[in-house]
């Protein structure tokens, strides 16, 4: 049942991408085999009248009125290759741009759909790299190719139709002569994409070193710590290793090439001896001769090159193969837009394990954050304050328990959850796009909020900047201003407050980088930020979560305790004596 079910599904992907390359390409697949029929047929009339011309100019009294016709039609026919083999060349190239639209599209649109949790797998960024990389080229080669196949099926039986009259046997004999290449070529194809699949580890981490050695963000450190010749000595060793097993294989490979050339010479020879003899024995004429050699070679490069491009699509298939893994990776589930209408959360139970881990990072955690409630979480490095955010973010799903959002489980309303929730992560984005952008991106046209609290306590620095909010961001340009960590944080934090119809800010270590002064400005007006809305906050800095209703003290996976400030600091247990051991820092 598991394999029919495969099956289809398999069929069904391949269905789905001829149905995208229809939708990529269309007309212009017909089109370019149409021209692929004249190109071929011509070659072969060609070929024709090559010999027609030596036949004639080697009869003597020479009948110069049929050698001038017979020059004028290859005159003729030369032009018309030239702009068939033009019009050819451009209508490919908008096929395959046409398809690599549109396979770069589906992929893009899967990337957005694809389960965060699936992204923990290491090897899906292998699949996704190949797939990237590799698949929108290789389906537009695959198809190119395929016409390519269609070309020389039509040359082949162009110049069968000239050759036969001379010896029957001598297209047979080309196209055997052919044959072993196709294995030779498929086996090549295989190894390869084994190579290149075994490879992908070690080109990810190429290409980490060379970001790294290249990128002005680690500059500095790397300059500070003079870690150059460490990182160019560890690129070295890879790509020695990478180099060492492709030139391996390409010296297998050429020694198999080698034979099988051999193997087409002595037929190709073989059938010039055979001809040659004809003509000593004056059973042909000398333009048959020359009619033989060019339709003898011109069809074995036909069954070579078709040999050849079956050996490449077999090896494109393995990228279809590694496409359709990737579109059926699990996506995102569509809650269908189902409304909240209240937005009590209550956690019951939860515990989590990453995968590929056997210790739970959260171990049946009970937590409920009531309408309106400002909450901490606090607790030392690794208790499980960041992963508790991502179950209830609905990045991952508990291992077992339930969350839920008034009374429907967080699942079936997650994307409606999202719209209305949102995180300044620890390791938050710094886009490098303008200060407006940044604040823009993902608040629906939220610009007059700029002029807010949040403007004033946190963007005074935006007038400072060349071009104001217009300025561009990073170092991606030479013109591009570079932040302190405290003013992209301030950006980070904006972008998030300014959301329109919030009802849910999580805020992971948000002030670590602000000044006293900002901090304490944005604690003061905490409450007044999350006026009708729950928040969450996480922080090492304990005063901080004096602002909160409730404080949750994780510690290794557990709440070991809940309460206010003030009943925490009664209690004397954990919050207590990290509080103290805090406060002792500024006495
Ligand atoms: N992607 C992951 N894969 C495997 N284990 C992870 C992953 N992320 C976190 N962990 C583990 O889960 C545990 C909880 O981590 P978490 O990031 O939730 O801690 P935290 O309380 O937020 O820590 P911090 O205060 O340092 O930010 C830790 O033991 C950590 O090593």
């Amino acid at each position: 049942m598991e394999k029919i079910k495969n099956i289809y599904e398999k069929a069904n992907i391949y269905v789905k991408m001829l149905n995208l390359i229809k939708e990529g390409i269309g007309k212009y697949f017909f089109l370019i085999i149409f021209i692929n029929i004249l190109i071929s047929t011509k070659l072969a009339l060609s070929t024709y009248y090559h010999k027609t011309i030596i036949d004639t100019v080697s009869k003597i009294p020479i009948n110069m009125d049929l050698a001038f016709k017979t020059l004028f039609v290859l005159w003729i026919l030369e032009i018309f290759i030239l702009v068939f083999n033009e019009l050819s060349a451009y209508i490919k190239t908008i096929i395959k741009y046409r398809i690599d639209y549109t396979i770069s599209k589906r992929i893009t649109d899967k990337m957005a759909k694809i389960k965060v949790e699936v992204m923990e797998n290491i090897e899906i960024y292998d699949l996704l790299d190949r797939v990237n990389s590799n698949v929108p080229t290789g389906i537009a080669d695959t198809i190119l190719l395929i016409i390519d196949v269609f070309l020389n099926i039509f040359k082949i039986i162009s110049f069968s139709f000239v050759l036969i009259n001379i010896k029957w046997y001598f297209p047979i004999v080309s196209i055997l002569t052919s044959i072993p290449y196709l294995f030779v070529l498929s086996k090549q194809g295989f190894d390869t994409y084994i190579m290149q699949v075994a490879q992908n580890k070690n080109t990810r981490k190429l290409n980490y070193l060379f970001e790294i050695l290249t990128n002005r963000v680690y500059s500095k450190e790397i300059r500070t710590f003079n870690l150059i010749d460490f990182l160019v000595e560890k690129i070295y060793k890879i790509r020695k290793t990478i180099w060492d097993e492709k030139i391996e294989l390409i010296y297998k490979h050429s020694r198999w090439t080698i034979y099988i050339n051999i193997l087409k010479n002595i037929s190709i020879g073989i059938c010039l001896f055979i001809t040659c003899i004809d003509v000593i024995q004056k059973r042909t004429s000398l333009g048959s001769v020359v009619l033989v050699i060019s339709a003898i070679q011109n069809m074995i490069y036909s069954a070579t090159f078709i040999m050849q491009y079956i050996a490449k699509i077999n090896k494109q298939v393995f990228y279809i193969n590694d496409f359709n893994k990737f579109i059926l990776m699990p996506e995102e589930e569509d809650t269908l837009q189902k409304s909240i209408s209240n937005f009590k959360i209550v956690c019951e139970n939860i515990s989590f394990s990453y995968p590929n881990t056997s210790y739970q990072s959260l171990d049946n955690i009970n937590l409920t954050i009531n309408e309106n409630e400002i909450i901490a979480i606090v607790g030392e490095n690794g208790s499980g304050k960041t992963t508790f955010i991502n179950l209830l973010l609905g990045i991952f799903k508990p291992t077992s328990g339930a969350i839920y959002v008034g009374d429907r489980e967080l699942p079936t309303i997650i994307n409606e959850f999202r719209k209305k929730s949102v995180c300044i992560f620890q390791n938050f984005i710094r886009y490098q796009f303008t200060v407006e952008e940044n604040i823009n991106a993902g608040n629906f046209g939220q610009k007059n909020r700029l002029k807010s609290f949040y403007a004033k306590t946190f963007l005074d620095f935006v007038n400072k900047l060349p071009f104001g909010y217009n300025t561009e961001l990073g170092q991606l340009e030479n013109g591009s201003i570079e932040l302190s960590g405290g003013e992209w944080q301030k950006i980070a934090i904006c972008r998030a407050l300014c959301r329109e119809d919030l009802k849910l800010i999580i805020l992971d270590e948000p002030m670590s980088a602000l000044d006293p002064k900002v901090e304490s400005d944005l604690y003061h007006e905490f409450r007044d930020l999350c006026k009708n809305k729950q928040a969450i906050m996480i922080s090492h800095r304990l005063g901080a979560t004096k602002v909160c209703d409730r404080i949750y003290v994780f510690d290794k996976g557990k709440i070991i305790e809940n309460g206010t400030h003030e009943e925490l600091i009664k209690k004397g247990g954990k919050y207590y004596k990290m509080y103290k051991a805090q406060q002792s820092l500024y006495v």
